[in-house]
């Protein structure tokens, strides 16, 4: 086969089982099928860094070292592969066993760009090499798409695990095709579970039939009884009562029987029977809803000893869920239920599981018993909870405990607030002991470069250079000490930590008259290339300047406020899944540049991006110090929705101050193209009010019904129709 190539897959092919007049007409479509079992063959053709980074950042994930995946891990690492074309992802996957800390580096190499779909040099992905060695907490943070590939035989994962024996990975696969939001059954009825189930390799075996010659016979026949299992259009399940047993094996009511069992035993809290009765065949029998026994003893907070979980999650499947998504372990947040839910995570659930409504075990908590509730929030927290997940209204974990009266949870969430998740762990003080190499530049600018670079103490970060222009008669020492100065009054923005704001790592003076900004370094492309002089829809304009107001409010609310100075369209990054925006650069090279400026007694004509600036900032005559605020922050803020809003910079065509500032005296800031809703209009005539006092702040513009307006209309359906957790 040709190197980056794949020879086309077959077609897939099903066999049995297949309940049609279930699912009438709403078949799940070949194309669709093919589409879902294909892996993505991109990754062949990259074989990239090192093996030696690979192989330690293999490690660091695998030993659950978030502060050294940090340091090493950037896109280029996750995204290329060693000889066998296996990425870090497969790597780790191809590991039977990692701690609870592995989920945040594995959900880093996610947010860094690995590929869940890349397939090595047999066709295997991450999930076939996961369900092979039956490492559950791998496979659970693969996306529902990345769980059914073939590989160059047509194995699914499904295949690997029933033909090792793998019960962890298998179960889970099975499971998550009960869930409504896995089986569609709305457009697809009941097929789409039964062709995913069925599928057969290229010598038209099935799961269970790989899992039978192989001798896991047990395990043949539970993926049989999944196979029967039929998921009506209400998304209920059917399958071991008697009303179905024409369709479902003759040892249906037993089953039943036994579901019920377990459940009783449970719902009354009776640990010691659970244990006696418990075992692999039984613990995960759902009831219509999906509901299994695991589930209904973590949502008994007496049910909370540690050697039943232990025994519980050997026999059950930590990560199930019934078929709105709900799992075990948020369950067992909601009833804080911590030995439930420690033991849940180190068997390989994942403490950023999505339940009904987008629903995270940390939101959930919020809804525990005020006593408990603290400390099982404190479990998942240590297990890689990310806090600044929101659910379907927008809401936090802090915001529900708040609401909730979870005091003590609510405090412990607070010291996250405005923390970027993956930012947490980068070290403080400088990245470097002596010095760091240049990996490649990123990009040029008006003072000098940003590269992304490589320092001594292994950190991969963004720096970047500005260098001041000199003029004749500055004298070294005296600019040095002055830059020096202008350094050392920029520090506290090393102390700036919030998820819309670049975090910065040191600032350095390596030389008299340079400068160098160490920055987490960012995988996106700027605001102005992502608008690429095409509007923005706008869900996608109030999704931004909604982040954008959070970061202006957190840096205006600080004491002393800190004023960014060079709010634009290119000081903004969209990060490479496209949801989040981030503001970087603060100005300093116009801080810095005024010292300069200062020292050679040149003018302290404003500097910063001219179609951005202030109309108070342009009005300021040469002898006058020129004051950036909040206010003019906020006006530049109004133009980069104006760009976002129209495709172009606002005043294009304006070639110098003069020019601009009688534009903004006559017309005022520019305005929006037709078509634009009246709370957008509304929205940026407050950022662009000439009279700076009229401008609206942050605080207020976050209010304002062009930012709301979504939130407000999706709660008053959320109450009106009841949905909810
Ligand atoms: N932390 C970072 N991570 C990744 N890329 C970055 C980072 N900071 C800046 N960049 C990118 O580097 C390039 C150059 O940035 P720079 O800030 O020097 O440009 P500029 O805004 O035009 O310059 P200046 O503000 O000096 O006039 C831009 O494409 C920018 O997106």
């Amino acid at each position: 086969m040709a190197e980056g190539g794949r020879s086309s897959p077959p077609l897939p092919r099903y066999k049995g089982f297949l309940p049609i007049f279930l699912s009438g007409n709403k078949q799940f479509p070949d194309e669709k099928l093919q589409e879902l079992t294909q892996p993505d063959p991109t990754n062949r053709a990259s074989v990239g860094d090192s093996p030696a980074d690979l192989q330690t950042l293999t490690h660091d994930v695998i030993r659950g070292d978030f502060g050294q995946v940090r340091r090493l891990a950037t896109r280029q690492l996750v995204t290329s592969a060693d000889a066998a074309r296996r990425t870090v992802l497969m790597r780790v996957a191809n590991f039977p066993v990692t701690p609870v800390k592995s989920e945040k580096c594995i959900l880093y190499l996610f947010e860094l760009g690995a590929n869940p779909k890349a397939a090595d040099a047999n066709g295997d992905t991450a999930a076939h090499l996961a369900a092979r060695r039956d490492h559950l907490r791998l496979l659970t943070l693969l996306s529902f798409d990345a769980k059914w590939l073939q590989n160059d035989n047509g194995a699914t994962p499904l295949m690997k695990a029933a033909r090792t024996g793998s019960w962890k990975c298998a179960k889970h696969l099975l499971h998550l095709l009960r869930n409504e939001r896995c089986n569609e059954r709305e457009k697809h009825g009941n097929s789409k579970r039964s062709r995913l189930l069925g599928l057969q390799d290229r010598e038209g075996r099935t799961a269970s039939d790989l899992a039978r010659l192989s001798g896991h016979s047990e395990l043949a026949s539970y993926i049989e009884r999944e196979m029967r299992l039929v998921v009506d259009s209400f998304g209920y399940i059917f399958g071991l009562t008697a009303q179905v047993s024409g369709i479902c094996g003759a040892d249906a009511p037993l089953q039943e029987a036994d579901r019920q069992e377990l459940e009783r035993l449970a719902d009354a809290g009776d640990s010691a029977g659970l244990r006696r009765a418990a075992t692999r065949g039984s613990c995960d029998l759902p009831d219509r809803t999906g509901q299994t026994a695991l589930m209904w003893a973590a949502l008994n907070s007496s049910c909370g000893d540690e050697a039943l979980w232990e025994q519980l999650v050997q026999l059950g499947d930590p990560t199930c869920a019934n078929i709105w998504a709900g799992s075990c372990l948020h369950f067992a947040a909601k009833t804080g239920n911590s030995a439930a839910a420690s033991a849940l995570l180190a068997a390989g659930a994942s403490a950023n599981a999505r339940g009904q409504c987008e629903s995270t075990p940390l939101m959930m908590a919020a809804f525990a018993p005020p006593a408990t509730a603290a400390a099982v929030g404190r479990v998942l927290l240590d297990s890689g909870a990310d806090c600044s997940l929101k659910d379907y209204k927008g809401d936090t974990a802090l915001y529900l405990a708040t609401q909730e009266g979870r005091s003590e949870l609510a405090e412990l969430l607070r010291q996250y607030e405005g923390e970027n998740y993956f930012d947490e762990n980068l070290p403080e003080g400088p990245p470097f002991l002596e010095r760091w190499d240049a990996v490649r530049l990123i990009g040029r600018g008006g003072f000098g470069e940003v590269h992304e670079v490589r320092t001594d103490t292994g950190v991969t970060c963004a720096a970047k250079t500005l260098r001041l222009p000199l003029q004749l008669g500055d004298e070294l020492p005296s600019v040095s000490t002055e830059i020096h100065r202008a350094v050392e009054s920029e520090r506290n923005l090393c102390r700036l930590r919030h998820p819309n704001i670049v975090r910065f790592l040191h600032i350095a003076q390596p030389e008299p008259a340079a400068v160098v900004v160490f920055m987490e370094l960012l995988d996106g492309r700027t605001l102005e290339r992502f608008i690429d002089n095409k509007p923005l829809d706008e869900p996608k304009i109030r999704d931004f300047s909604e982040q954008i107001c959070r970061a202006l409010l957190y840096l205006h609310s600080r004491q002393p406020p800190v004023i960014h100075r060079d709010i634009n369209c290119s000081n903004m990054i969209v990060r490479a899944d496209n949801t989040r925006i981030k503001l970087i650069d603060f100005g300093l090279s116009i801080k810095l540049e005024q010292s300069v400026s200062h020292m050679s007694a040149s003018t302290q004509s404003p500097k910063g991006t001219l179609n951005f600036m202030a109309p108070e900032l342009l009005g300021a005559g040469e002898s006058d110090s020129v004051q950036y605020s909040r206010e003019s922050d906020i006006w530049a803020f109004g133009c980069s929705v104006f760009q976002m809003a129209s495709g172009a910079r606002p005043f294009a065509n304006a070639r110098s101050f003069l020019e601009m500032a009688q534009l903004i005296d006559r017309k005022g800031a520019p305005a929006l193209p037709n078509g634009r809703s009246a709370e957008l209009r509304d929205f940026y005539s407050r950022c662009t009010a000439k009279d700076r006092k009229r401008r609206r702040s942050a605080q207020e513009l976050l209010g304002h019904e062009f930012l709301t307006g979504g939130k407000l209309k999706t709660r008053l359906l959320s109450s009106l129709f009841g949905a909810g957790n």
